[in-house]
């Protein structure tokens, strides 16, 4: 059938709706660090628009300037439905105008409840007392999280939770005020905790709320995301929008890489597993248990690099933190060539003076001094370390340390003297990791160690831990990236319930990860929207 096209039915076409976001001729500077420059895109109602770029491209900055947080310089111009905002942006208009962004660092106050974190700014008094209705406050919080399918407790201290739970309440913040239709939600690297589990459900959410026309902007660096649930994709190459809305269905993570890098990334899977000899030393650990392990004996040889995974709640991402006696363990006992501790009752500084050291998840949280300098950071655990010398190390020395790793791990821009909360998120990352490598220990625990990094940083930091093992490091990875973890690993040990379920080894690829971690199952939500979108 041939459908022409009358420039009568033209004329009649209604016009298409405005843009629900339209950012033009953004620029934003630092002092003199110019970070945006005529960053240009629109976001349609009822799409999901990803933003990506690697570490430092300006992603958060494009975010903190839609809530008000940064002062774009003048000139330019961002509009709603057509109706441009005032800037700088104030966050009261920002959030009647329909926008909720949920930041990076997640915007929690850890003091608080999560009762009030979720609804501050939102508790309604009773017209005649003032008095708030704590009953209806709860009822609607239960609701939310209902909504987003995980239960988190409402009276606890924010700061009390787990990284999944801190960043469910932020996107159940966001949620709750999405109205049917209209409005946007910023999200910023906010799903980088969530299970795979959570994850899907969360993709699940994503699809019904667009499906209404609320729009989604998605910041992430996890690409597989954008190919498989994203419309459309800007991407920002140092702080330039060098592609703008362009369609996503088509494209391969590979395409998406070389645009966000400029250039084609070497290949990292060529890495030749590790075959420990029979006699090589090993880190023995029997019997751990505590918090979701039930009961887990394994070994990891020197070199190798071994990976633990599993669903949400059973027990892997448990293990790095009883064996660093972060969390207390009921039993079992870790060795060390030369060296048995019994976990129960191990403190970290006991963990850390027999040569662990634990790189955990979410790095604002637990591991770094926001307002000192990369150095200070890098050099504290160093000198933290119990089993070096006691004596300070000579200045000298350790600005060498600390160049060195900025060097190793590519910490953009290269300014050991500035604060930690002037980098980017994933520069953050990088810190954080060196940190901890730059104390040289025996036996590395790593809780997602990518997480929040680009993908050229995520190269860097596996062949960073790549060449820890080769020097004869033991290292435990606890992840839940099954491409992070086949990059990485020599060897990968499924949860179950607490237990080691199975064990992989030899070339083992992202989809035997997933198989084994679902027995048979398979990412099902993210590759279903592509799918069924298709129709
Ligand atoms: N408050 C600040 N003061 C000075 N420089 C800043 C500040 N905030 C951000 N920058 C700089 O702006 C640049 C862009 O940072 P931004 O956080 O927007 O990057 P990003 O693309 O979100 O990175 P990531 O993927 O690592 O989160 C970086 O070079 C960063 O160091």
């Amino acid at each position: 059938m041939t459908v022409t096209r009358h420039e009568g039915v033209r004329a009649a076409t209604p016009a298409p709706p405005a843009p629900r976001l339209s950012v033009s001729a953004l620029d934003k500077t630092f002092g003199s660090n110019r970070v945006l420059t005529d960053v240009t895109f629109d976001v349609a109602p009822g799409e999901i628009h990803a933003l990506v770029g690697q570490n430092g491209s300006g992603k958060s900055t494009v975010a903190k300037i839609l809530t008000g947080l940064y002062t774009p310089d003048p000139g330019a111009q961002v509009a709603i439905d057509g109706v441009p905002l005032q800037l700088p942006v104030t966050p009261q208009e920002s959030r009647e105008r329909g926008m909720a962004v949920v930041h990076q660092s997640l915007g929690l106050v850890d003091e608080f409840t999560v009762l009030e974190n979720l609804r501050v700014g939102r508790l309604t008094g009773s017209r005649l007392t003032r008095r708030i209705d704590w009953a209806r406050e709860r009822e609607a919080a239960a609701a939310v999280f209902a909504r987003v399918g995980r239960q988190v407790p409402l009276d606890v201290p924010v700061g009390t939770l787990l990284e999944e739970d801190r960043a469910t309440v932020a996107i159940a913040r966001a949620l709750q005020d999405a109205q049917a239709g209209a409005g946007l939600i910023v999200f910023d690297e906010s799903t980088r905790a969530l299970s795979r589990r959570a994850l899907e459900h969360f993709f699940g959410i994503l699809d019904e709320i667009v499906a209404t026309g609320t729009a989604v902007l998605m910041i992430t660096h996890r690409l597989e995301e954008v190919v498989a649930a994203a419309d459309r994709v800007t991407i920002l190459r140092d702080g330039r929008s060098v592609v703008s809305g362009h369609e996503v269905r088509g494209m391969t993570e590979a395409e998406l890489t070389s645009l966000i890098l400029g250039r084609n990334l070497g290949d990292l899977d060529s890495r030749e597993r590790l075959v420990p000899a029979d006699d090589a030393p090993r880190v023995t650990v029997v019997g751990v248990a505590g918090l979701g392990v039930a009961e887990a004996s394994f070994e990891v040889r020197q070199g190798e690099i071994v990976g633990l995974t599993g669903v949400g709640g059973s027990g892997y991402d448990d293990v790095p933190y009883l064996l660093a006696g972060v969390s207390p363990a009921r039993a079992g006992t870790v060795s060390l060539p030369g060296r048995d501790l019994a976990l129960a009752g191990l403190r970290p500084a006991d963990a850390i003076a027999a040569g662990m050291a634990l790189v955990p998840e979410g790095r604002e949280h637990a591991g770094l001094a926001m307002t000192e300098s990369v150095a200070e950071n890098i050099a504290f655990a160093q000198t933290s370390r119990a089993r070096r010398p006691l004596a300070p190390m000579p200045r000298r020395n350790e600005l060498a340390l600390v160049g060195e790793w900025i060097d190793r791990l590519g910490v953009v821009p290269n300014l050991p003297q500035a604060p930690v909360n002037t980098y980017s998120g994933g520069n953050q990352q990088k810190v954080f990791v060196a940190k901890w490598l730059a104390t040289d220990p025996d036996l590395l625990l790593l809780h997602e160690p990518t997480q929040a990094v680009d993908v050229g940083a995520r190269h860097t930091i596996v062949e960073a831990i790549h060449e820890m093992a080769a020097s004869g490091m033991f290292v435990l990875v606890a992840g839940s990236d099954e491409n992070e973890l086949a990059l990485l690993c020599d060897r990968v040990l499924v949860f179950e319930e607490g237990r080691i379920a199975r064990e992989l080894s030899g070339q083992v690829t992202p989809d035997d990860i997933v198989e084994a971690i679902y027995a048979g199952g398979s990412r099902g939500a993210l590759r279903a929207r592509r799918d069924t979108g298709a129709a």
